[in-house]
């Protein structure tokens, strides 16, 4: 007998139970592997645990509390003086002793630049920066990606580009431009397509197609806005008195282009003072019973905590829908410090001297700016012009991705801010003025986006700093800060923690609500 013979009858009798097998498989093996799929997702193989820590900053405050996070959601927040204990068959419990747990920063102020500027920045590197900076959302501008998303044709295509790239929830600003501001149905299929709000310049924005609006522009778009509840963000600073944009690319003689003072003195406290000016006489028409009740304006990147922010605690307290971002780049460097042809400083409005700073530091603590950003806006190296170290040619944009918490916390708690006050910057606040209900803050039923840190570890960001955007040049570069991100959950998936992230970019575009 021929060994193979021994085997056909048993495999005569298999035959159907084989079909069975292989058939049960395909069913049943391909979903589990889409599972393993979305277990490359998080560096933690559970999806249900309870994160626990001496201090998490929840609404009712900072204290002992158990975080127990069940597949992307926050399933309960409970006070215990104790860790619970890790056992069997109960959730995993990862004690973080005295590190803070507090909800992930939402960056509203970010440009990732994909499609079309990719050399600049990208979905990947902007949101694994992001990640292991503790931040879980972004809203991304709509320059200077190329093109600029002004038409829902534009947004369709830089969403779709976002899929599989992200390692964190990704929203998405549409761009107001002159050519779509009086065509309400062009807005509104940009808002239907997935646009949290729309973003303008009121002056030359440095990116060919995404030219300037007036105020007449924006007020044109605000009913659209007003019908969707969403808000338009605005780049504050007109060129007054108005001049040829050429002038200030070109300069004049630029044998001082060197020297901070030169770029600072170019783009005065003035310009901003303009721009909020018009912008908050077009925002009346958000109050209660005016044309665009339901619409809101929020100013960017505020530097001047002088007329500026007077003009805009004037517009709130008459009833204007109003809110004022300032940047964690304000809030740490001031003019006097920046050496000759450090161009890894500039950016618009400029870093202004040191007595602005402080008194944005004071504005910010009593209430009057209503969260902070980084305005992340890279180019490549060789725009930077660091050699040149020319201010007027240089790229305007600082890279901050990754250093929003240790800068805003090594700055802050220098003057006396706390923990709650900076998550209130840094979550609650954008999250409210985007309009993203369910993240922000750590309470039963919002997405897991989490972030733990230790406030007391300090380092510096030197040349072997893993750096984690594209273009490894910033102003944060060479000083040191505490502050350190220990890990980052974003919707439950581990995504982020000392120094790796997880293998999968399982982040997910933020559509409106
Ligand atoms: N185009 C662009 O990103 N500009 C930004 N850079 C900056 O420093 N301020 C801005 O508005
Ligand atoms: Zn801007
Ligand atoms: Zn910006």
């Amino acid at each position: 007998m021929e060994p193979g013979d021994l085997l056909r009858p048993i495999l005569r009798g298999w035959t159907v139970p084989l079909l069975l097998f292989t058939l049960g498989y395909t069913l049943v093996y391909l979903p589990n592997s889409e599972k393993e799929l979305d277990a490359g997702c998080s560096l933690l193989s559970d999806t249900h645990f309870v994160l626990y820590s001496k201090r998490v900053v929840t609404p009712n405050g900072m204290g002992p509390y158990a975080v127990e996070v069940e597949g992307e959601r926050i399933v309960s927040v409970t006070k215990r003086m104790e860790a619970p204990k890790s056992t069997p068959g109960k959730p995993r419990v990862l004690d973080y002793g005295n590190a803070v747990i507090m909800p992930g920063l939402i960056d509203v102020h970010v440009h990732l630049n994909e499609p079309g500027r990719v050399e600049w920045e990208g979905f990947r590197t902007g949101t694994m920066a992001a990640a292991a900076g503790g931040t879980t959302a972004v809203v991304d501008m709509p320059l200077n990606s190329y093109p600029t998303t002004t038409t829902k044709e534009l947004l369709v295509d830089k969403i779709e580009t976002s899929k599989g790239k992200i390692y964190i929830d990704v929203g998405f600003w549409g761009g107001l431009v002159p050519d779509n501001a009086y065509n309400a149905s062009k807005l509104e299929d940009l808002l239907e397509a997935g646009a949290l709000g729309l973003k303008s310049f009121m002056c030359p924005s440095g990116i060919n197609d995404f030219p300037a609006t007036t105020a007449q522009d924006i007020q044109a778009s605000l009913p659209v806005l007003a019908k969707y509840g969403r808000p338009i963000l605005v780049h504050q600073e007109v060129i007054d008195p108005p001049a040829e944009p050429a002038h200030l690319v070109l300069g004049e003689p630029t044998s001082n282009a060197r020297s901070y003072s030169r770029y600072l003195a170019s783009r005065p406290l003035s310009w901003e003072r303009v721009a909020v000016k018009q912008l908050m006489e077009v925002a009346k028409d958000t109050k209660i019973g005016g044309p665009a009740y339901g619409a809101h304006i929020h100013v960017v990147h505020l530097s001047d905590p002088e007329d500026s922010l007077s003009l805009i605690k004037e517009a709130k307290a008459d009833g204007s829908s109003v809110t004022v971002e300032t940047c964690a780049h304000y809030l740490a460097f001031a003019a006097e410090d920046i050496p000759e042809g450090a161009t890894q400083y500039k950016c618009a409005p400029p870093l202004r001297e040191a007595q602005y700073r402080e008194l944005l530091w004071k504005a910010l603590m009593g209430g009057d700016i209503d969260m902070i950003t980084t305005d992340h806006s890279p180019s490549t190296i060789d725009l930077k012009l660091l050699e040149e170290g020319d201010f007027l040619k240089a790229w305007g944009g600082i890279s901050g991705i990754q250093f929003a918490l240790p800068a805003t916390w090594t700055h802050g708690s220098a003057r006396g801010m706390t923990i709650e006050q900076m998550s209130k910057w840094w979550s609650t606040g954008p999250a409210k003025m985007a309009n993203l209900p369910r993240k922000g803050s750590l309470e039963f039923g919002k997405d897991a986006d989490i972030v733990v840190w230790d406030p007391e570890a300090s380092f510096v960001i030197d040349s072997h700093y893993p750096i984690y955007f594209k273009n490894k040049v910033s102003a944060y570069m060479g000083h040191k800060y505490s502050g350190k991100v220990i890990t980052t959950f974003s919707r439950g998936r581990q995504v982020f923690e000392e120094g790796h992230h997880s293998p999968k970019a399982c982040g997910s575009p933020i559509y409106p609500v």
